[in-house]
């Protein structure tokens, strides 16, 4: 079967377990699974469940499509994501991705928990995604399949919506979240940066690193979605404190400070903007 196959046979079997559109999708990354406790009338199907969907390998990640209500509007939730380092292919993390775009999924809401490149930025900070430096060795695009889903050369020079930027930041300040902006640095992982790459990536002007994101955000603006991306600052990366990472850190970070994500992202779906 070819990819688009799989990704209409993964799409069929949805639609045939849940027969309510939306079109919107929010992408949970480490930790930030809390958000699905704001949805009303929440259904869902675990990804072991859905033909052709990878299944979540790491810890924070629950692995479960979910479908529910913010306020009057009803939006898709994926309940963990996939990452390059887990050893799917790129074009495989953005399946899900794709199969939601089939159902009629329109704009993109993708969080991540982040390392802080950004001395200004605390543990527990939110970050605007305002752009992103991709550092990795391939692309979701690579390949044939992908040019079933869009062109091959999208325009990169908005991937995340001015628009919904603004109407985050309005928010934010309503929540009185005091919310940071930057630039987010996709690296594969997992290995964790040394303090050589924390100058290098603060020095190419990244704000924030982490191991996921910049693969869906290429390939959600080659179907022409709207993306709205907020990072969760779980750590410092200090380029001269030896401070240990652990991914439990993370999480629990994640979880502590998912919440004002969660509050915000809420206002932010629940404004209709488009
Ligand atoms: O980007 P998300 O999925 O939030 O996960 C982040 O947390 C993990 C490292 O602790 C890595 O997977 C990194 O990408
Ligand atoms: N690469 C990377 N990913 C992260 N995810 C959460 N924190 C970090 C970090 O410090 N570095």
């Amino acid at each position: 079967m070819t990819y688009l196959e799989k990704a209409n046979a993964a799409a069929a079997y949805i639609q045939s377990q849940i027969s309510q559109q939306a079109d919107t999708l929010v992408i949970l990354g480490s930790g930030l699974g809390g958000f699905v406790e704001v949805l009303e009338e929440a259904v869902s199907i675990p990804y072991v469940q859905i033909p052709y969907f990878p299944v979540s390998t790491v810890a924070g990640h629950s692995g479960e499509l979910v479908l529910g209500k913010v306020g009057d509007k009803w939006i898709w939730v994926m309940n963990g994501r996939f990452h390059y380092y887990e050893g799917y292919e790129l074009g495989e993390t953005v399946f899900p991705l794709r199969v939601l775009s089939l159902l009629g999924v329109k704009n993109l809401v993708v969080s991540n928990a982040a390392g802080g490149l950004n001395p200004d930025f605390k543990v527990g900070d939110l970050m605007l995604i305002t752009d992103h430096i991709d550092k990795f060795p391939s692309n979701s695009l690579r390949g044939k399949d992908a040019t079933d889903f869009g062109v091959r050369f999208p325009d990169m020079s908005e991937p995340y919506d001015l628009a919904w930027r603004n109407l985050a930041k309005e928010k934010a300040k309503s929540l009185d979240i005091n919310l940071q902006e930057g630039t987010y640095t996709g690296v594969t992982g997992p290995s964790l940066e040394t303090k050589a790459e924390i100058r290098y990536y603060r020095n190419l002007g990244g704000d924030a690193v982490g191991m996921s994101t910049v693969p869906e955000v290429i390939a959600a603006n080659q179907m022409g979605m709207r993306v709205l991306g907020i990072s969760v600052i779980t750590n410092e990366c200090n380029p001269t404190d030896n401070k240990l990472f652990a991914h439990e850190d993370v999480v629990e970070v994640a979880t502590r400070s998912g919440k004002a994500m969660q509050e915000l992202v809420k206002l932010v779906l629940e404004t209709k903007i488009f």
